[in-house]
């Protein structure tokens, strides 16, 4: 980054979410990612630039190792020049979805993070005039908790993702209630991964967006403004997936290149390479609990029609969707069972407040935090030890149950066995804050008691009614 010469004028707004405004280069492949904070809660330059090297430290010495080099760019921290920033705050800020808004970009550091452009990451197989197509997929958590501290039954039953769903819509976060279960895209069974993607299509909320060339052309920009005209989709993807064919359109062509995209995701996402250390977790952190959620419309169907549940997870163990799970698999205890050790930890850090700094709660993110992460043990020996490593180990697990996986396309026209050269990456791995357990705690209880006094009370009237009427409640699994 040449600090001197940076021109607002070459970058334009990009994205965000709720902690991070992200910038791209118009002609470069890199991306500039500004922390973003609620007015008046401002912190030090010193305080932000040492939060982002965090960021950089975490995604270098433990994300890369769990998942890969392959998978994890992480970027390195930048300083820039006040007047760049604040002319670009103001350039970006129209941009902006309202719903972003209760947040603003910091721009008194002059510290951001630049990473590489991963809508538009180019490696020396894409040639750089060719088209380049990318999804970005935030799968979410993939697991029902295993761990005999859950005391709501419906834990065990329905995942996290699919009672959440219920509290959004009632709290107007989004509009209807999504078919989305991320067990179904955590199966490896192809035909519920593509009832998973083709339910992110229909109803992306925040979980799904699919850029042309670094441009956002589908998904939720604001919860306000949802996009989701597959024939306007179809019309963006058809030269990438039927090149030759340039006169068909109509509802056909759009399911064919709906169908064509869900099988191209399905193939890439279980591709993988074997890098990446987390075949160290796999001996405490096999397949464990249910493997359907009983919320997930495919299931629920499979059910109706008196069928067998579909088998365990046949992810290959190289590909990312497998190594986030594992990761994600490091919540041995659920909040429920953590809960009690975080204020374990926290009693002590009254006590000796200064040994915050030895317990490395706030950094630094080094090898030796990453191999204390490696203790899979679940016997509470009573002491602070124990208490602090689970506690790490669920921060580093809610980080990967919220991070995105972004898949890069281009066609490739030299390779004959494969229509697409594409690259995975994986994004979003800032490492969520010690602080946010309690805030943890009571959502799970406010989601789990949601779903089970209402929803679940309304479910059993209308089956109890469908039964006695002996209706048919078989869905429609359509072919993609
Ligand atoms: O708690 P969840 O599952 O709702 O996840 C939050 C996300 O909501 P989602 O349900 O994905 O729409 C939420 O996403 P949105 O702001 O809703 O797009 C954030 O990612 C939040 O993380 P952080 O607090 O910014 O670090 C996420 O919070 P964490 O739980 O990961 O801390
Ligand atoms: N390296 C990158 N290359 C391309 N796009 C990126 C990159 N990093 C982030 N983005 C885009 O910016 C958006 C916001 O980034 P990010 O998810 O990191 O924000 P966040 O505020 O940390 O998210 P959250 O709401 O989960 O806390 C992403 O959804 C993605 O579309």
């Amino acid at each position: 980054m040449e600090e001197g010469k940076m021109d607002e004028n070459e970058w334009g707004y990009h994205g965000e979410g709720n902690k991070s405004l992200v910038v791209a280069h118009a002609q470069r492949c890199v991306v500039l990612r500004f922390l973003k904070f609620p007015p008046n809660r401002k912190k030090t330059s010193e305080e932000i630039f040492q939060h982002l090297q965090n960021i950089v430290d975490f995604g270098k010495n433990v994300m890369k190792e769990f998942l890969g080099e392959n998978y994890v760019h992480y970027g390195e921290v930048v300083q820039l020049p006040l007047e760049f920033v604040k002319q670009l705050c103001l350039k970006i800020q129209s941009e902006r979805p309202e719903s972003r808004c209760d947040k603003d970009l910091d721009t008194l550091s002059g510290y951001a993070m630049c990473l590489p452009n991963l809508t538009r990451l180019q490696t020396y197989r894409f040639a750089e005039h060719r088209p380049i197509l990318c999804v970005e997929i935030k799968p979410k958590c993939g697991f029902i908790p295993f761990s005999s501290d859950v005391t709501h039954e419906m834990k065990h039953k329905v995942c996290r993702y699919c009672m959440h769903q219920h509290l959004k819509v009632a709290t107007g976060k989004w509009k209807q209630i999504s078919k989305y279960c991320p067990l179904d895209l955590y199966s490896g069974n192809k035909q519920r991964m593509h009832f998973a993607l083709k339910s992110l299509l229909q109803e992306a909320q925040n979980n799904l967006k699919i850029f042309k060339n670094g441009e956002l052309i589908y998904g939720c920009k604001d919860a306000r403004s949802p996009v989701a005209d597959w024939s306007e989709l179809a019309h963006h993807l058809k030269p990438f997936f039927f090149p030759s064919n340039g006169l068909a359109s109509g509802p056909h062509c759009t399911r064919a290149v709906i169908r064509e995209l869900v099988h191209v995701i399905t193939r890439v996402l279980l591709s993988g390479s074997d890098k990446g250390r987390a075949g160290t977790l796999s001996p405490g952190l096999g397949p464990q609990g249910p493997r359907v959620c009983e919320a997930s419309p495919f299931s629920r169907s499979l059910r109706c029609q008196g069928k067998n549940t579909p088998e365990r997870s046949g992810l290959p163990k190289g590909c990312l969707l497998y190594k986030t799970l594992q990761v994600q698999m490091l919540d041995l205890l659920d909040i429920e069972g953590l809960y009690p050790l975080y204020n374990r930890v926290e009693r002590y850090l009254e006590e000796f407040p200064e040994e915050r700094k030895t317990l490395q709660i706030d950094g630094p993110y080094d090898e030796a935090f990453y191999q204390k992460l490696l203790d899979l043990s679940t016997e509470d020996d009573g002491t602070v030890a124990f208490a602090l490593t689970k506690v790490q180990q669920y921060r580093v697990a809610m980080t990967a149950k919220d991070c995105s996986i972004m898949i890069a396309l281009s066609p490739c026209l030299q390779d004959a066995r494969s229509r697409f050269a594409f690259s995975v990456s994986v994004l979003d791995l800032d490492l969520k804050p010690y602080e946010s357990i309690p805030h943890q705690y009571k959502l799970d209880g406010k989601i789990v008691n949601y779903y089970s006094k209402t929803v679940r009370a309304k479910d059993n009237a209308v089956m109890s009614t469908r039964f006695k009427e002996s209706e048919d409640c078989t869905l429609v699994l359509h072919k993609v």
